[in-house]
């Protein structure tokens, strides 16, 4: 069944939502505040790299089902299901800032005029669909009107990078509402994705919010452990990646989502787990593992300075580091959060230079962090090189999986690689003549604590391959 949809906020989750429903058959109408943005979109040029989406905005904007407004009035006028997928940023106390959320609730009540199902895509707090439909119900008593409506929290899973697909083909599809009839509105919508097997989940609407920073704390944390893990295997001379595989092989824990590497960046971790912790603040119940989950991996977006640092023994003014990979992830431009920020800005406190190259991000770095004569931006993985120190691995893009390490030997001046996703086999690399660094690898601590203070009876971190610990340290070096 076509139906005629508007939809608030034209990013990541926005525009591939909206596209999405284009490309099944509906007609969608985007808002945004972004002017230039909606002029873009109009002539077809994306706002951010996304793997295939372009190709479905325009296909789905020439077929006249897909439209793009900064006007909200026109765009609701013949829409009976309203979504909202603008951003839920992080505010200075790491709760989420739900301006974007309520300023499109009071725009609804001011132009709606006709039934329709509101349904909140955006990442929100439990309650705020109790908020956003008091929003707009004051805004419609305040023009002295009276207008139906129902509100859902129908909370977005997809990944950047991957978007297209995910919303295309979902895992699940969550409904959080009171309302039977806006529930049997968003059924007949989501038809088209829920084949196969039901991916309908309906619930109450604040198990629907809350199952949304579940789902990214308990991914979060996997992540967070994983950081824990290498950390611990690194000084016991245990390499992460083994443990890894023989962890992922137990179903109860499975393969996904326990890659250690650089820390978890991105727009939803790091601001979701703090939101939830703060929402949990603010009922009184103080929240232990988020807080040790955030803290985890806040060091570990440090570790690759530390290991770069230790290599020069705290040298690093005049020092040239080469980066591949800037964005957060693969296939993203999005450089929100990216651990090769909080590389850089330590890099460059020491007195070092970067020279950068990443297939899809530069100008987004460039964007952040602004003209810098100790920042060049590179066109290629190898031109990064050109008089660099080191080479430093941040983002796992397919690109970087199998280099020339010869040539990279070649081209370094003191050739050593540290690989912060652990792509590469540190024996394959060390034969090429580089020195090899990762996360987690055993080796990669040079020198391993040996505590004089006395064990307790039983401590399993007292031998290491059953010798005592003070032969290990030796051993290790
Ligand atoms: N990015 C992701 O991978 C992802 C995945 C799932 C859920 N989410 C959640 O979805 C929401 C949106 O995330 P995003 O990454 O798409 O955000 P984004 O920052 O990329 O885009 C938000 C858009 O909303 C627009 N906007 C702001 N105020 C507006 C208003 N009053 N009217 C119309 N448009 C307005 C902005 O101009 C911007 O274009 C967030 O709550 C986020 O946590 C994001
Ligand atoms: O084993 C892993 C997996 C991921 N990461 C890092 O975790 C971050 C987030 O990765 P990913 O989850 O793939 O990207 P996002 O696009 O941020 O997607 C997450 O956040 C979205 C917004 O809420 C959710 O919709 C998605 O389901 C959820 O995966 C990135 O920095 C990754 O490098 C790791 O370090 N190790």
């Amino acid at each position: 069944m076509t139906m005629k949809i508007a939809l608030y906020g034209t990013g990541y989750v926005g525009l591939v939502t909206g596209a999405c429903l284009a490309e099944v058959g509906n007609e969608v109408t985007c808002i945004d505040v972004d002017v230039d943005r909606i002029a873009g979109l109009k002539l077809g040029r994306m706002p951010f790299h996304e793997p295939g989406l372009a190709e479905l905005v325009v296909r789905n904007q020439a077929a006249g089902k897909l439209d793009f407004t900064t006007h909200a009035a026109s765009a609701l006028a013949p829409a009976t299901v309203i979504f909202i997928a603008v951003g839920t940023p992080p505010a200075a106390d790491g709760s989420a800032d739900l301006s974007q959320v309520l300023a499109v609730a009071r725009s609804i009540g001011k132009y709606l005029t006709h039934r329709a199902v509101v349904v909140i895509k955006s990442t929100v707090p439990v309650g705020t669909a109790d908020r956003v439909q008091v929003e707009i119900a004051r805004a419609i008593t305040a023009r002295g009107a009276m207008v139906l409506f129902d509100v859902v929290a129908n909370p977005e899973f997809l990944k950047e990078g991957e978007a297209v697909e995910d919303c295309l083909r979902p895992e699940r599809i969550l409904l959080g509402s009171q309302s039977r009839r806006a529930i049997s509105v968003l059924r007949a919508l989501y038809t088209p994705f829920n084949r196969n097997h039901e991916r309908v989940l309906e619930m109450d609407t604040r198990s629907a919010e809350l199952t949304k920073y579940a789902g990214n704390a308990m991914l979060a944390t996997k992540i967070s452990l994983m950081n824990e893990m290498a950390n611990i295997a690194e000084r016991v001379g245990a390499d992460i990646e083994q443990v890894r595989r023989g962890i992922g092989a137990d179903p109860r824990i499975g393969h996904h989502f326990i890659y250690a590497g650089a820390g978890y960046g991105g727009s939803c971790f790091p601001k979701d787990v703090q939101a939830l912790a703060r929402a949990a603040l603010a009922q009184g119940y103080e929240p232990r593992i988020l807080a040790a989950v955030e803290a985890v991996n806040s060091a570990q977006k440090n570790k690759l300075f530390e290991l770069v640092a230790r290599h020069f023994h705290g040298r690093l003014a005049g020092r040239t580091v080469a980066l591949w990979g800037l964005s957060f992830k693969p296939d993203t431009d999005d450089m929100r959060e990216a651990p090769s920020l909080a590389l850089m800005q330590s890099l460059w406190d020491e007195g070092a230079c970067v020279r950068a190259y990443d297939p899809q991000a530069g100008s987004q770095a460039r964007e952040c962090c602004g003209e810098r004569a100790d920042l060049v931006i590179c066109e290629s993985p190898y031109q990064a090189l050109d008089g660099a120190d080191v080479l430093v691995v941040v983002t796992e893009w397919k690109l970087f999986r199998s280099p020339d390490f010869a040539r990279i030997r070649l081209a370094l001046k003191e050739p050593a690689i540290f690989d912060g996703r652990n792509l590469y086999e540190p024996a394959e690399v060390e034969a090429a003549g580089l020195a090899y660094y990762g996360i987690g690898r055993g080796r990669s601590l040079l020198v391993l604590p040996v505590s004089t203070a006395p064990l307790p009876a039983a401590n399993v971190y007292a031998t290491y391959a059953g010798r005592p610990a003070s032969t290990v340290a030796a051993t290790m070096v």
